[in-house]
């Protein structure tokens, strides 16, 4: 019965009328960077330049929506996997549309949960940016607040062409980027205090991982965004709770001055909304905040991830108290190849990676990254790698062919490393434990980080050859 239902469940067509009516994302090919309609040369060239030379189907898939006749039409929701490209489908219209514009203001923004998606995301813009004249903002909270404003804001000299209305211009203030990529704590942060931060020319909202911005109401960022941008073309906008524009108004813009040439008299363009997803709520009352316009649905289905055609992936399995010695083998068989080893939680990022520093004759260079780092020496890290390794809890197996279903990706073969080198391990291993207890011992991890674990280290030392009590066993189904 249970099963039925499952089954059931899992057939089930969506709610929403909009979403039954969906664009198959994977009926579009890739597409050869010149065979695509209407791409700016300039925008072509430094794609080209880059090592792009044709789109993914997403892309594709989103360029016919929003570029030629009926461009932008209606707003879009793209459910796509992981590593599918998403991030170049939004930016790559949005850049090739701004690309006429001629008074920078703030057109564009994109928001992202996290700060390190978020700057992803905003070198993908940065690096075809200024092949068509536009700038790009970021709003993270990376550095001071007051640094941030000076790259967002500029003082502009007033240009003697520029068409003023009669009212007084109060405004010093302009906007320094064209585009802007934003977190939303950071992004209410300059909505609240910034002079002259205003979103009344906003033309693009992409609202990417969707699922997880909508699962959290981040002081009612996106209320706020829509009923700002709206605000500028008296769309009315049912005022959430909470969100008082009272306190905006330091928002008045200089649109409402008729500064801008142009403007003046011309309908103001609809906000055009992109969200995007690699799991896409279906929940009415979650995509209802939105308020989108004629939604699209473009969407790949179910598949959560979509591992590139080139990567190669294989499994090895051993006892969990073995890891550590696998890890090793294996990084001795991949010497010379960089590498990424995910690991289940922070702590263990900082254990494995103390723990491989103190491996002597190793001669691997290692860095950690995790939110323990500060993002600058994080951001160091980034290009460090080209092969990914999964090393992480004894649930793994059963995780790990779920997470291999879910990329489509069930052959996965054995990856075997001699037990030789496995068992020549065994004393650099105790070794490098034995070194890592007296360090802790004496009190150089300072920060504390790994006191509470370093009992689990010993008990994975021990699981190499001693026989283990019972709160080591129940500590290592952890
Ligand atoms: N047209 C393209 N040609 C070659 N590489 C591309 C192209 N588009 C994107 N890529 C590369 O593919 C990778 C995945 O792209 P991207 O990060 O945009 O995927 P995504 O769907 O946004 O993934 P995520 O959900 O993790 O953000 C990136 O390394 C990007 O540089």
């Amino acid at each position: 019965m249970e099963e039925l239902e499952a089954k059931r469940k899992k057939k089930s067509v969506p709610v929403i009328p909009w979403m039954r009516d969906a664009v198959d994302i994977s009926l579009s090919d890739s597409c050869l960077l010149d065979s695509l309609p209407f791409l700016d040369p300039r925008l072509k060239r430094d794609l080209h330049r880059m090592g792009y030379n044709s789109l993914f189907p997403v892309q594709v898939a989103v360029w016919h929506e929003t570029i030629g006749p009926g461009c932008f039409e209606r707003d879009l929701c793209i459910n796509s996997p992981t590593g599918s490209g998403k991030t170049l489908a939004y930016a790559l219209p949005i850049l090739q549309a701004l690309s006429t514009r001629t008074i920078k203001c703030l057109r564009a923004l994109v928001v992202l949960p996290t700060r390190d998606l978020a700057v992803q995301v905003k070198e993908v813009f940065a690096a075809l940016a200024p092949a068509v004249g536009l700038s790009v903002g970021l709003a993270v909270g990376q550095s001071s607040i007051a640094n941030e404003i000076s790259e967002l804001i500029k003082k502009p000299t007033l240009d003697a062409d520029i068409c003023f209305g009669t009212e007084d211009f109060p405004q010093q203030f302009r906007s320094a980027v064209d585009i802007l990529v934003a977190t939303p704590g950071r992004l209410m942060d300059h909505i609240n205090n910034t002079k002259g931060f205003t979103l009344e020319h906003l033309c693009y909202l992409v609202v990417d991982e969707t699922d997880r911005l909508l699962r959290e109401a981040y002081q009612s960022w996106l209320p706020t965004v829509l009923k700002l941008a709206y605000s500028s073309n008296q769309t009315p906008f049912p005022c959430e709770d909470g969100v008082n524009l009272s306190t905006f108004g330091l928002l008045k813009t200089i649109r409402s001055f008729g500064v801008e040439r142009g403007f003046r008299g011309t309908p103001h363009p609809r906000l055009v909304k992109m969200v995007l997803s690699a799991t896409l709520t279906q929940d009415p009352s979650k995509l209802a905040q939105l308020d989108l316009h004629r939604p699209l649905f473009l969407t790949t289905g179910k598949r959560r991830y979509q591992l590139p055609e080139q990567l190669k992936s294989f499994k090895m399995v051993c006892k969990s108290k073995l890891k550590p010695l696998y890890l090793l083998a294996l990084l001795r068989t991949l010497q010379g190849e960089k590498c990424i080893v995910f690991t289940s939680s922070v702590e263990s990022t900082h254990r494995l990676y103390t723990l491989l520093n103190f491996f002597e004759d190793l001669q691997v260079k290692i860095k950690e990254y995790s939110r323990l780092q500060c993002q600058s020496i994080r951001r160091k890290s980034y290009g460090m790698t080209n092969y990914l390794i999964w090393h992480t809890h004894d649930g793994f197996v059963k995780r790990f062919k779920e997470l291999l279903q879910k990329a489509d990706n069930e052959s996965c073969p054995m990856y075997s490393v001699p037990s030789e080198l496995i068992e020549s391990f065994h004393p650099m291993y105790t070794a490098a434990l034995e070194r890592l207890k007296k360090s802790v011992e004496s009190g150089k991890d300072k920060e504390g980080k790994l006191n509470i674990k370093i009992d689990r280290l010993n008990i994975k030392c021990a699981g190499a050859g001693r026989k283990k009590d019972k709160k080591s066993r129940v500590e290592e189904q952890d």
